[in-house]
């Protein structure tokens, strides 16, 4: 992968470190062949009913396969060489691909309880405390009840009701800021709004208030970029343990994983404290039956003894949040607008849609108004098909060796699930796989009856089965609103000498799969 090269260089630039690197590198490669065919002999003999594999390279194994868009390049090796399941090595790491809808069925379903785990991450374990997440904790009893603590308390459809008013608000903030562009005749950058509203919405679902106005607002923004590449991007060590135990690597990584840790150490222990020192009076005054309106730090407060949490474990759900909620919605979002200023008459038609339903005297549309909007969830679901934040999942881990569709899967496995592979896929889409036709999702169309929630296996952009995402109605309820809202005042056009077909759709690949460059529209208000 072109980005571990990258890394591997960029940490490696001080002379003294090659010179350390050159001895562990050299024992490194002669240890690799051996031990690679060795376990290769093995495998053969042992087991023929391996998925297949591509020709591997010594030490490299399929890395050099594998491009810079991860999911890009393994689509085209399933292509030739696994339709369903492939067996790649990563380096050092054995890789489960899964590419079709039968395929992503067995690992998500029928041995949901076998795939359920993930891998170890040295990031994960030193910025999540231990990890004591939920969305990097491995399978068991700690995931289970961190998993049944946020599904009950935190991301339930009540809850997510309950912040209606939290999103409303933030949305007419960004309304407000683009009225003002649109009124002045400028340009805005519409990445940037809408990922200052997931993130504004994220803290008031956290911390009952944006602290947009006292900048902390923006110090979470930014610690949540400076996070995700390390958390959700490749590290070198998770290739090469043997090499990361020369411990040349793992001190780099671990180096930034610390420094990370102790900035958002400081900015979430200020937090609690400030709300621990307001719940204890609180807590005893309060009516057991009015907690909607309860923020997630009062509400972790709340139930610590009973789920038996720590400090530090009540840190790692909270920043689940903020991992789990920014990027991804801030990308749906910015990837529908993307596909609707190439598409002007989805645009017209969606339009049409929110302002028949929403007369012009009304500036906002309030969630109330969301469910008369068939079209707009069919654009979403097909923008989200095509596009989805995590085209890869969060890779999942075999906790135990099986069989699927005849084939063995060893335990010790990552398991990488190509959604975005899946999603574009001409056998189960048709031969219009590749555009964007939201009427495909509507009443009478070829995917009317295709959801979400995690039954279809073709159409997977939450997952499915124990690890499928939990903040679904929590993100969904985000981007629905909002974009339904950018379109109901707002007419949108391209910045002067520029075309809706110069949009760049370069991406950069990480866990949630950003575009590079930032999406600057101008808005007109609607005539
Ligand atoms: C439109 C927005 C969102 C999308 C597209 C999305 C997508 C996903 C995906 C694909 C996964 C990986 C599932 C797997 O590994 O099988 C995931 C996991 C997760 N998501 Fe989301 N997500 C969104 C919003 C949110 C929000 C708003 C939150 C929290 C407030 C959240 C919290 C989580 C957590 C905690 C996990 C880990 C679950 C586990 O490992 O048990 N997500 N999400």
């Amino acid at each position: 992968m072109a980005n571990i090269a990258h890394q591997f260089m960029r940490e490696l630039t001080a002379p003294q470190a090659w010179i350390l690197l050159l001895l562990p590198l050299f024992l490194f490669l002669v240890r690799y062949s051996l031990i690679a065919r060795r376990a290769r002999k093995i495998r053969q003999q042992q087991d023929p009913h391996l998925p297949p594999s591509p020709p591997a390279l010594p030490v490299l194994g399929h890395l050099h396969l594998v491009g810079s868009l991860p999911h890009v390049s393994l689509r085209s090796l399933a292509m030739k060489h696994g339709h369903d399941l492939m067996l790649l090595r990563l380096g050092a790491m054995p890789v489960l691909v899964v590419s079709s809808p039968r395929a992503a069925e067995a690992v998500l379903r029928a041995h949901d309880h076998v795939f359920a785990s993930r891998a170890h991450s040295l990031v994960a374990e030193i910025v999540l405390y231990g990890p004591s997440d939920v969305g990097f904790a491995p399978y068991g009893d700690y995931w289970r009840k961190a998993r049944k603590l946020i599904t009950t308390h935190l991301l339930t459809v009540k809850r997510v009701q309950s912040l209606r008013h939290a999103r409303e608000e933030e949305m007419s903030t960004v309304m407000a800021r683009i009225g003002e562009a649109a009124a002045a005749g400028v340009a805005v950058d519409v990445s940037d709004l809408l990922g200052s509203f997931a993130n504004d919405l994220a803290c008031r679902a956290v911390m009952g208030k944006s602290y947009r106005d006292e900048g902390r607002s923006k110090l979470f923004r930014q610690l949540v970029a400076d996070t995700s590449p390390l958390l959700g991007g490749f590290n070198v060590e998770e290739f090469f343990p043997f090499l990361a135990r020369f411990g040349v690597l793992s001190k780099v990584v671990r180096a930034k994983s610390e420094r990370l840790r102790r900035r958002w150490d400081e900015l979430l222990d200020r937090l609690i404290d400030d709300h621990e020192s307001k719940y204890e009076p609180m807590a005893a005054a309060s009516d057991p039956n009015k907690d909607e309106d309860d923020d997630f730090i009062h509400i972790l407060l709340s139930v610590r003894q009973e789920y038996g949490l720590g400090r530090e474990q009540m840190k790692a759900i909270l920043l689940d949040v903020f991992f789990g909620g920014i990027d991804t919605a801030a990308t749906v979002l910015e990837n529908t607008v993307v596909q609707l200023m190439k598409s002007p008459h989805v645009m017209r038609k969606l339009q049409a849609e929110v302002r028949s339903v929403v007369p012009k005297r009304q500036e906002i549309v309030g969630e109330v108004d969301l469910k008369d909007m068939a079209y707009l969830r069919a654009v979403i679901k097909e923008s989200l098909r095509l596009q989805g934040a995590v085209p890869l999942l969060a890779p999942h881990f075999s906790m135990d060796t099986c069989s699927v569709d005849g084939v063995v899967i060893p335990a010790g496995v990552r398991v990488m699930i190509n959604v975005w592979a899946i999603g574009r896929d001409p056998r189960f889409w048709g031969e219009d796989a590749e555009e964007f036709v939201p009427e495909r999702f509507l009443d009478g169309g070829s995917a009317a009856d295709v959801g979400f929630k995690g039954n279809d296996f073709q159409f997977l952009p939450f997952s499915a089965g124990r690890r499928q995402c939990p903040g679904m109605n929590f993100g969904m309820a985000a981007v629905e609103v909002m974009l339904a809202n950018l379109v109901h005042q707002f007419d949108w056009e391209m910045p002067a000498g520029k075309e809706a077909r110069d949009i760049d759709m370069s991406v950069e690949f990480g866990l949630v799969v950003h575009r590079k460059e930032k999406l600057i529209l101008v808005p007109k208000l609607r005539a």
